[in-house]
């Protein structure tokens, strides 16, 4: 963790720096107040003391300047460190892999909490203890310099003050850190999943059982709170009392040494008051040594994000040539090792404006091809070339800015309906957002209107519609327009309003190259080319009316209707 804040070092070094001057001016400005009134007290001419005085006052400042510097410059570099970090990780996840490994409120705290414990480490757990080196230093040496048992017996309190209690700090926070950033993690998802399933679990009569678990997960992150701030609460009582045994084993030396002639009654003053205000170097150190537990345990959890292994190669920076559409040969993808093929050699080919309709039974491997099109997923063996180019060997961005559509599950934010499909086309203006809602069917006057956290103010029938209509605002890049890569976008909807958008969809999308993932047999007469899928494999493929003809999987579907679809087919079968 600490070497993601490389780049920023001499901002941290500067830090240090800050701290170490507003510390040493703490102490300083102790020092010479000790002096001055001691030498005061000997009634000098006052003037004598002007020096001193104006020191006085100029520690003073310097002191809090120079720890507001400190704050500024180390939580600069910090903030600064976080956001990269930040950066590294929204990279990661729009390689897609970490969306699916992770549970949705598990990334969020990874997200949030987990990338903000970097910042603890650097603002606490990095300054102030190198600052707190160079500070001790010198206040031993002064210390040592009036009168060496008193040095030595500082030097003794400041190393158990500042290295052993925390370590003992560090030592017992580690399982409580890991606990605190555990419960943390189960509480959000808990809260996270509680929320997103409400209405499920309302239908069901789960939400007493649901709002136990969120409880029982905030009982036990308050638990573990409490036992933590316990934890610092020890610190820093030990802190203080190595403070008063050190204050008085110097000042039980000092005044021997007074008594015995070795050191004069001022230096003494100067001695004391120097014990007293050096444990000010080490105050901060115990707490922030409590929290190294669970900061450690953050930054695992933030490298297990960072450390996925991503779906996809991002590719260099090179456009595509333009070309003659789209061909998969050979293609095979799995989602893990040893895990079976979800398509397993499938060839296809989508040259520019021709209309294909994907088809299989569910787990066939239709939502698979999607995923690679779109390019969530590098294929583990074969080839995707668009227009020529291996997809795999061009930026992600660019291929996704030729092959478009809608993936099974598209999102819809909470905001405007204008504000949704600005997301295909930024600078799209009105005139175009209402053309494509009444393409597609929906009120052109709705660009205004609210749509709800995922939609959820809209009909169903509604929400898929204006997906489909920020599908189909991507703008064109050549005649047939990128590859639209619809996946089931009448999935949800009633049969009279599923026919509808069907109809409404390819009439609007007349001479775009397209595959279309279905489960609609019947709707399928305006496609040059129907694929069937099944476990992975082209099983059929032809014209609609040539699949009919056949027996398989599509003519069977057709017979049996929307209702009646066969979900599955065995592998083997003569029926494929
Ligand atoms: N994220 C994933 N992790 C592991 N296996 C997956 C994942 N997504 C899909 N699979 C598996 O890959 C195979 C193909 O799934 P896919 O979603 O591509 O099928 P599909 O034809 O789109 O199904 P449906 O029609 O039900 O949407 C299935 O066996 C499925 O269990």
């Amino acid at each position: 963790m600490v070497a993601l804040a490389r780049p920023r070092g001499p901002r941290f070094a500067l830090g240090v720096l800050a701290g170490a001057t507003a510390t040493a001016a703490g102490v300083a400005l102790l020092v010479v107040a000790a002096w001055l009134i001691a030498t005061a007290a000997a009634s000098l001419p006052l003037t004598a003391l002007s020096v001193a005085i104006v020191a006085t006052r100029a520690l003073g400042v310097s002191r809090g300047v120079a720890r507001y510097l400190e704050r500024v410059v180390t939580h600069d570099a910090a903030l600064r460190t976080l956001s990269d970090v930040r950066a590294r990780v929204y990279e990661r996840l729009a390689w897609t892999e970490p969306v699916h490994r992770f549970r949705a409120g598990d990334l969020v705290t990874r997200l949030v909490s987990d990338t903000d414990a970097t910042q603890d480490l650097l603002v606490r757990g990095l300054t102030p203890p190198l600052a707190a080196l160079v500070t001790g230093a010198g206040v031993v040496a002064v210390s040592t310099a009036l009168l060496v048992p008193g040095g030595l017996l500082l030097a003794a309190g400041l190393l158990l003050g500042g290295v052993a209690v925390p370590l003992a700090a560090a030592a017992a926070g580690r399982a409580p850190g890991r606990r605190r950033t555990a419960g943390r993690a189960a509480l959000s998802t808990a809260l996270v999943d509680t929320m997103h399933g409400a209405p499920d679990l309302v239908a069901y009569g789960a939400m007493p059982a649901a709002i136990a678990r969120v409880e029982a997960a905030d009982a036990e992150l308050t638990r573990v709170e409490r036992r933590d701030a316990g934890l610092l609460g020890l610190g820093a009582g030990a802190s203080a009392l190595l403070a008063g045994l050190t204050l008085w084993g110097t000042l039980l030396c000092g005044v021997a040494a007074v008594q015995d002639g070795t050191l004069a009654p001022v230096p003494l003053a100067v001695l004391v008051l120097t014990a007293l205000a050096a444990f000010e170097i080490v105050a901060p150190l115990p707490g922030a040594a409590a929290r190294l537990g669970s900061v450690r345990a953050a930054g695992a959890r933030l490298f297990d994000v960072l450390d996925t292994p991503p779906a996809l190669n991002p590719g260099p920076a090179a456009p595509p040539p333009a070309g003659d559409g789209l061909r998969i040969r050979g293609l095979r993808v799995r989602y893990g090792p040893g895990e079976p093929w979800a398509l397993n050699g499938v060839d296809l080919d989508v040259p520019p404006g021709r209309r294909v309709a994907v088809v299989g039974p569910s787990g066939s491997g239709k939502s698979t091809l999607a995923a690679v099109l779109f390019r969530f997923r590098d294929p583990d063996a074969g080839t995707v070339h668009l227009d020529g180019a291996d997809v795999t060997a061009v930026p992600a961005d660019t291929v996704r800015a030729r092959i478009t559509g809608m993936p099974q599950d598209p999102h819809l934010f909470a905001s405007t309906v204008r504000e949704n499909l600005r997301l295909a086309r930024p600078d799209a203006a009105d005139a175009d957002l209402r053309s494509v809602l009444a393409r597609v069917g929906l009120d052109p006057d709705l660009l205004d209107t609210e749509v709800g956290p995922r939609g959820a103010r809209l009909s169903g029938g509604m929400r898929r519609r204006l997906a489909l209509a920020r599908a189909l605002l991507v703008p064109p890049t050549g005649d047939a327009g990128p590859l639209l890569v619809l996946d089931e976008p009448t999935t949800h909807l009633d049969p009279d309003t599923r026919a509808a958008v069907l109809d409404d969809l390819l009439a609007a999308t007349a001479g775009r190259s397209m595959i279309l993932i279905t489960h609609d047999l019947e709707a399928l007469d305006r496609m040059d080319e129907v694929v069937v899928l099944v476990d992975g494999q082209v099983s059929r493929r032809g014209t609609p009316a040539e699949l009919r003809d056949l027996p398989g999987w599509f003519r069977n579907g057709l017979s049996a209707g929307p209702q009646g679809r066969p979900a599955t087919i065995s592998p083997g079968g003569p029926e494929r």
